[in-house]
């Protein structure tokens, strides 16, 4: 038998390339799927929407995710491959980003209710390329890192996505110069040089294809192929439900709540939605002012993140103990919002936002590297997009729910928060988090009971078999 030869990937230099090119990509389609959170205020000025309709126009990016979009795009990626995947869901996302932001412009139409509706249908479309783009971008990670830094790839991987998420919602008010439409046309344009760039990584992947096919001929291990009955095969395993439903009770808690986060610091404790003149002011005031700005300190979650998700997947490569990892995330994600909701001090505000970014960064790096302990390597791609599609009804509902049960619960001041004399009271709706906080935790124990009858290894570190 020939010897393998070494392909692209076994190059340091090339692999840590690819994962910032690809990553650019997820960079883009994070920050167009957050970013107006950070114009919620403006939104509601400027186009005459009120709190349920911006949760609709946030909802939206997962309504056809939620009848099986994503679902779609893991049958495309197993079926027909990185590239043709890539290339479909990169002209969708861009597509759909595209006409969000036409419609901002009033290209559509300039009544507040065409602005909506096309607003929307961009959104959907553009939901539909994010979450596959997601997970396409997930398994090239895999193609190029798998025997190699897996975890860190898939940690730094992740952290691009939460730039976007950080970066679009803190400075999409300044970038938009007190405007909606222009930070909906640069956010869009962010998808589109994405795009262009894994168009380039394109050569990269024919090039390691021909030498992996090459090597194939000459004796080297040839993959098994996906199969539709391992679809069966997930929904009867334990291990994976669980995991499944920890991703709906965790995410729904975290993701809704940052698209309301700079509002809720707006309306509950006063901050600001635009950076005042910071010109004349001294380094404290300039610093004060800015942990004062509700959409500069919101986008320091996810900033944080950056930070420790790599932190705590090593943890979790070295000393493994991810179950447990996952049971103090839901604890801190209940002690946040319960924080954020129930008390008015500023300090506990900051300190609930701070045990929701280390959760959000445990969670995570716990969480996505159990599914390949849970799951076989060919069935990681639909085991992916299953727990994406149902991520996404949790996400829709509690994206809309949120801004809905906003409006519900101060019906009676509407007109006077509108007029500027009052404030939206986002007691209620925040609390409402606490339970998915508490359904997390009950699931965790659920996963750990698993893991002990079953054998995954959760709590194990990297690369050690459960005996
Ligand atoms: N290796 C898998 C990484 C998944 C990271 C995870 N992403 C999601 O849950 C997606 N459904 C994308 C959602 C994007 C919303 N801003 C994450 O923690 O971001």
């Amino acid at each position: 038998m020939d010897a393998i030869k070494k392909t692209l990937k076994d190059s340091a230099a090339i692999r840590w390339l690819v994962l910032v090119i690809i990553s650019m990509f997820m960079f883009g389609t994070y920050w167009f799927q957050d970013f107006m959170s950070g114009l919620k205020g403006l939104m509601m000025s400027e186009l005459g929407i009120n709190s349920s309709q911006f949760g609709l126009i946030i909802s939206s990016t997962t309504w056809a995710n939620m009848v099986g979009m994503i679902m779609v795009g893991g049958i495309i990626l197993d079926k027909w491959g990185i590239r043709v995947a890539g290339v479909v869901f990169g002209i969708v996302a861009s597509l759909g980003a595209s006409i969000t932001a036409m419609a901002t412009y009033g290209v559509f139409g300039d009544d507040p209710g065409t602005m909506m509706k096309f607003m929307m249908a961009g959104r959907m479309l553009f939901g539909i390329g994010l979450e596959s783009i997601c997970v396409i971008v997930t398994r090239t990670t895999v193609k190029w890192f798998k025997g190699y830094e897996l975890a860190l790839a898939m940690a730094i991987n992740v952290a691009f996505g939460r730039f976007g998420t950080a970066f679009g919602t803190a400075f999409s008010v300044e970038i938009g110069g007190g405007h909606v439409a222009p930070a909906v046309a640069f956010a869009a344009s962010l998808i589109g040089f994405g795009f262009i760039l894994f168009l380039a990584y394109l050569i990269f992947d024919i090039r390691l294809d021909k030498q992996v096919n090459a090597n194939k001929k000459e004796g080297g291990e040839p993959e098994e192929d996906f199969k539709f009955s391992d679809l069966v095969k997930l929904a009867t395993n334990k291990g994976f439900i669980y995991i499944t439903l920890l991703c709906v009770a965790f995410y729904s808690a975290v993701f809704p709540f940052i698209q309301y986060a700079p509002d809720l610091l707006v309306n509950k404790f006063g901050f600001t939605y635009q950076l005042p003149d910071l010109s004349s002011m001294t380094l404290f005031e300039k610093i004060g002012a800015i942990f004062h700005n509700g959409p500069k300190v919101t986008g320091l979650i996810p900033l944080g993140t950056i930070l420790f998700t790599p932190i705590f997947g090593s943890i979790v490569d070295k000393k493994g103990k991810a179950a447990s990892l996952m049971i103090l995330g839901a604890f801190l994600l209940i002690f946040a919002h319960v924080s954020l909701s129930l008390f008015n001090s500023v300090t506990l505000g900051y300190l609930g936002l701070v045990s929701l970014g280390v959760a959000f960064a445990l969670v995570p790096a716990a969480m996505w590297p159990s599914v390949a302990k849970i799951v076989a390597e060919n069935r990681l791609g639909t085991a992916y997009s299953s727990m994406f599609t149902i991520q996404n009804w949790g996400l829709g509902l509690f994206f809309w729910g949120i801004g809905a049960l906003l409006d519900f619960v101060n019906r009676a001041d509407l007109a006077a928060i509108k007029a500027g004399e009052k404030m939206y009271d986002y007691t209620i709706p925040i609390l409402t988090l606490v339970i998915c906080g508490v359904i997390s935790i009950f699931l965790a124990f659920m996963l750990l009971r698993a893991d002990k009858q079953n054998k995954y290894g959760l709590e194990l570190p990297s690369g050690v078999e459960a005996k």
